[in-house]
């Protein structure tokens, strides 16, 4: 050959390595990012693992940190709390006691005494549409489920078990008993001290009160009141300090707070060894016409005001998944 074929072969050779080389290293991005399934199998569970990965992210946070709050910990003790809801209990205290007093705090026995707990975090996104998950969702020992969410005429695309389902009195699904199992744990995620006040006037049968939410609230709500959970305010503290960087003590007009579904994936890495998460991840901003759930057609407009970063918890979401803490089983 000549030397200005040789020279020819050369440069194609080196073109070929190149192309190779950057094949297999989005190759590996992409499984970074993305994560399939296998329905029939159960994900292999590391005792701990969660919490391992999870510390690069939020530092050596204390684990002792119960998920729900305790009455014994407002009755007998005061524990004292730095911050105003929703990042601490301070100035909702007498509140907070008498919602405890009707409600309890327990983890269920089925999920206390499992050696090695696997989440999964169903976000309400349009991703989950015409997916298919439902069978590989309900494998999970713990299925979290935000919002009003439903799961019934949907059950192929999000499943129809529901470990625990995190709200707060103006995302309360107005039918509970046929959106949740009759075990769901029925997690309050508090933002203002009305939010106590909602819970115990629902449970205990007391006089409403329609002022005070942003919007109107389920003013019967047929649960029962052991199915009912106070979220621990301290993982709302930490979504948006470690993952968000947001200040604690906002002027009253800023308010920017995590979503409830970043919230969620916050607690399943202090309450699961394995973490993955579906349906999570908005439209960009620009795309106006791209419906945002998966059962209803709302778009971002919709979102105006209402105190979300979008854009910062996609990148906290995409850190997660590369540092391998949560896996993902829709797109990102
Ligand atoms: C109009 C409005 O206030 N919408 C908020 C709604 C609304 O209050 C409830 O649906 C009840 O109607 O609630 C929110 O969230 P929402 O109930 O929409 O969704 C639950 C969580 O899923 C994740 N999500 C959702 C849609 C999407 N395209 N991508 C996603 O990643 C988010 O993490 C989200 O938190 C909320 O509580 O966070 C956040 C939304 O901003
Ligand atoms: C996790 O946050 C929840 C939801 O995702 C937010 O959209 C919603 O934001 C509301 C915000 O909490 C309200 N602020 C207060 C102090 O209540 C804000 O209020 C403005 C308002 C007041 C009266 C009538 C209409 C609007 O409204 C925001 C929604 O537009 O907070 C949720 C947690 O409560």
């Amino acid at each position: 050959m000549c030397p200005a074929g040789l020279k020819l072969l050369a440069m194609l050779t080196l073109v070929l390595i190149v192309m190779v080389w950057y094949s297999i290293s989005r190759e590996d991005r992409y499984i970074e990012l993305f994560y399939f399934p296998s329905p029939e199998k159960k994900e292999p569970c590391f005792q701990g693992e969660a919490e391992r990965k999870a510390s690069k992210l939020f530092g050596n946070y204390s684990r002792d940190q119960p998920i729900f709050l305790q009455l014994k910990d407002y009755f007998w003790v005061k524990t004292p709390s730095a911050y105003e809801l929703p990042y601490g209990t301070k100035g909702s205290e007498d509140l907070l006691l008498r919602v405890l007093a009707i409600t309890s705090y327990s983890i269920p026995e089925s999920i206390q005494s499992l050696k090695c707990r696997r989440c999964v975090v169903v976000g309400n996104g349009h991703r989950l549409r015409n997916s298919s998950l439902g069978d590989a969702i309900n494998k999970y020992d713990v299925v979290i489920r935000l919002n009003n969410a439903p799961v019934a005429g949907y059950e192929g695309d999000v499943g129809s078990k529901t470990t625990m389902r995190l709200f707060y009195p103006e995302s309360a699904h107005f039918n509970p008993k046929v959106e949740n199992n009759p075990d769901t744990l029925l997690v309050l995620v508090a933002f203002k001290a009305m939010d106590f006040h909602w819970i115990e006037t629902i449970l205990s049968d007391k006089k409403r009160v329609r002022k005070g939410f942003w919007k109107q609230p389920p003013l019967i709500w047929d649960v029962n009141p052991r199915q009912v959970r106070i979220l621990n305010p301290f993982f709302m503290e930490i979504a948006a300090d470690k993952l968000l960087n947001l200040p604690m003590q906002q002027p009253r007009k800023i308010k920017q707070k995590p979503t409830t579904g970043l919230l969620a994936i916050t607690l399943a890495l202090h309450l699961c060894d394995l973490v993955h998460i579906a349906g999570f991840g908005y439209p960009d901003a620009h795309n106006r016409k791209q419906t945002i759930h998966y059962y209803e057609q709302i778009t971002l407009k919709s979102m105006a005001g209402s105190g979300h970063n979008v854009s910062q918890e996609a990148l906290a979401i995409k850190r997660m998944l590369e540092i391998g803490a949560v896996k993902n089983l829709t797109f990102f």
